[in-house]
């Protein structure tokens, strides 16, 4: 058994021998006992009628006395289990099922018919429940069948609502746009992605979402919407017994014990399955990440000063040798402008190429543009260096560029040519790849490395499979021959023992790992272009070192340029050849680096930026530069 699974295992068992967890044990057994074995032991009992004890109070004979047909009130409420159970374990499964697909409705449908599903949601939520169910009971006609279905639709609602939360927590998350950019289809990212990382609190709601059913079930029978006699569940007990509750007080109190009982295990059980599946901290994990850290100078942290000085920044050498681009494209003195200077000099297609990307926001008082007027160049086998302080738009900048920014940002180029693709029509859609080919010439041809290695890999799958997802998508290769690439590929980023590593899940993977496993899923392909969105931040220097070190080696040997995202400029001058220095959601200047480190950076804010930067051979007692207001 994995490693995960035994820990869930543990943490499940211990989850039960808690109070709570035993409490809820106890309760389903005897629930499921009574509903077993009642009407067989009892049954005889609840039925035969005894005209000589008609409405007795509790005697020996009798413990909760007699009904009105002189029958056993407490074998009665025993038989009643049996219907009472099943008809909420009923009406909880239909509810809870066509609640999930209402709930993906949105997910699959796109945008515009999505919201429109959520807004019919929200209005039947905001309709009282028990007004829903009563309204329902008498649509679909008094008896069995129509109160299951009344409140088998009651609850989709709720369920859906849940889902749809659910599933819009898990949207946020890097996987997912991974998946997008891999042209998976949606109601693939939904089966694959979304419902498997959201199925846990899906399982626990239904087991209090069945407690709710059950006291609904009492309350429709008492109103004498629900079972009808000679059939009767605990609602129906409570109706008859409850005018009689001064001569034989227990023909009521004892369906209503009954009831209540039922109702408090199931709580109790989802509140132990909560528990012992991490929920709680699971949720609060599923949260999307805020749209933006918090803004300021630029962060010139301890990591950057145990990897300054700009000989082989984090390890990785850029000599001229080395460096896989055209050198020549950069020219520091075309300033902030796009420059098509490589273009024109060596005739060579750039593999991107970024015109007049805009990104407007809207906020409470009108509208900003985070990212302006942005425009580059990438040549083949290129490494570029993005840079900026944090909110400057380097994000924003990427994922316009991967089509992956939805609505409300809106994005708009001019230009975007990705390796002869035309993007710009993409930019902005939320992923929504509109050909077939282009999804598989995206999908093998642009990878993404994210900054947040553990939201990076969908934690509900194995590592393997979820590298060898492309292979299958758009490469056309078999299960095996996919799984076996798959391997070789965690090979090549130098995952040990990639084999047994392949059936691993994300959390048996460390930081670095799983940024290398990301690696090997671009991999999978021939990525012409790789954007790498700050992978290095949550590492530590010795990781961080080996990822750029397996960039800058992948990029030379599959001959794929990078976008190398960063606010670290020391890492940028020891990885790249050029830089893209972004300041306020513009381009303020491009720079060979070189001409950087040289000191011959033109624009204010990219001399602040080095001037930030602490040196192991400077004065360490003078104070760091800081970046002061530009204009
Ligand atoms: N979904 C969004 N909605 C509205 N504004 C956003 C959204 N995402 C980002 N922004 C804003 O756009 C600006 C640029 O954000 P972006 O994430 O591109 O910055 P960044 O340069 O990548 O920063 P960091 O280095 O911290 O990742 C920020 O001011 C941010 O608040």
């Amino acid at each position: 058994m994995a490693r995960s699974s035994i820990k869930k295992a543990s943490r499940l068992r211990s989850a039960f021998l808690s109070p709570i967890g035993i409490a809820a044990a106890l309760g389903l057994v005897v629930l499921a006992a009574l509903t077993i074995i009642a009407p067989a032991v009892w049954g005889s009992a609840a039925s035969t009628a005894d005209p000589y004890n008609l409405s007795r109070p509790p005697s020996a004979q009798h413990w909760l006395g007699t009904d009105a047909g002189g029958r056993d009130i407490g074998a009665r409420t025993l038989v009643a289990t049996r219907l009472s159970i099943l008809m909420a374990l009923a009406a909880t499964a239909i509810g809870v099922s066509l609640g999930v697909v209402v709930g993906c409705l949105p997910t699959v449908l796109g945008r515009r018919t999505g919201r429109m599903v959520t807004a019919a949601v929200n209005l039947a939520i905001a309709f009282p429940g028990l007004l829903l169910v009563i309204m329902l009971a008498v649509i679909m006609g008094q008896g069995l069948l129509g109160a299951i279905l009344a409140i088998g639709l009651a609850i989709i609602p709720a369920y859906g609502r849940l889902t749809q939360t659910l599933s819009a927590s898990v949207a946020g998350r890097d996987y997912i746009a991974a998946a997008r950019i891999l042209g998976i289809s949606r109601p693939r990212i939904l089966f694959r992605h979304v419902l498997p990382n959201v199925r846990e609190p899906l399982i626990v709601n239904a087991s209090i979402t069945a407690g709710g059913a059950l006291i609904a079930f009492a309350g429709l029978s008492f109103l004498g919407l629900g079972v009808q006699p000679p059939s009767y569940d605990w609602g129906r007990l409570l109706n008859e017994g409850i005018g009689r509750i001064w001569v034989t007080p227990g023909a009521a109190v004892g369906p209503a014990v009954a009831v209540v009982f039922a109702g408090v295990t199931f709580t109790l059980l989802g509140e132990t399955l909560a528990r012992g599946l991490g929920i709680e901290r699971r949720v609060s994990r599923l949260l999307p990440p805020k749209p933006a850290r918090a803004g300021g100078p630029v962060q010139v942290g301890s990591e950057a000063a145990e990897i300054v000085d700009h000989e082989g920044v984090a390890g990785v050498s850029h000599s001229p040798s080395t460096s896989p681009g055209p050198r020549s494209v950069v020219d520091s003195r075309t300033g902030p402008q796009p420059v098509d200077g490589f273009e024109r000099v060596s005739g060579i297609q750039p593999v991107l190429r970024v015109r007049g990307l805009r990104v407007d926001a809207p906020t409470d008082t009108g509208w900003r543009r985070p990212v302006r007027d942005v425009g580059f160049d990438i040549a083949p086998g290129e490494i570029v260096g993005l840079v900026g302080e944090s909110g400057s738009g380097k994000s924003l900048t990427c994922l316009s560029v991967a089509g992956l920014l939805e609505e409300p940002l809106q994005v708009t180029a001019e230009e975007i040519t990705f390796d002869g693709l035309d993007l710009a029509p993409l930019a902005g859609s939320g992923g929504r790849v509109g050909s077939r080919r282009l999804a598989a010439a995206l999908g093998t041809r642009m990878a993404l490395v994210f900054q947040d290695p553990m939201a990076s890999l969908n934690p509900a799958l194995r590592v393997g499979p979820q590298v060898a997802e492309i292979g299958l998508l758009h490469e056309g290769l078999d299960r095996q021959t996919a799984s076996e690439r798959a391997i070789d590929r965690l090979d090549a980023v130098r995952i040990p023992d990639p084999r047994r590593r392949a059936r691993q899940y994300p959390h048996e993977y460390s930081g670095g790992m799983r940024q290398r496993a990301m690696l090997a899923m671009g991999l999978m392909g021939t990525p012409s272009l790789i954007i790498a969105d700050e992978p290095t931040t949550a590492l530590d220097v010795t990781v961080q070192q080996e990822v750029l070190r397996l960039l800058h080696q992948v990029s030379r040997e599959a001959g794929s340029a990078v976008l190398f995202v960063s606010h670290d400029i020391a890492v940028v001058t020891g990885l790249c050849t050029r830089v893209l220095v972004m300041f306020r959601g513009e381009i303020v200047e491009q720079i060979a680096v070189d001409d950087l480190v040289a000191g011959r950076a033109e624009h204010p804010y990219t001399q602040a930026l080095l001037a930030a930067v602490p040196s192991m051979t400077g004065d360490r007692n003078r104070p760091l530069a800081t970046i002061g207001d530009l204009p």
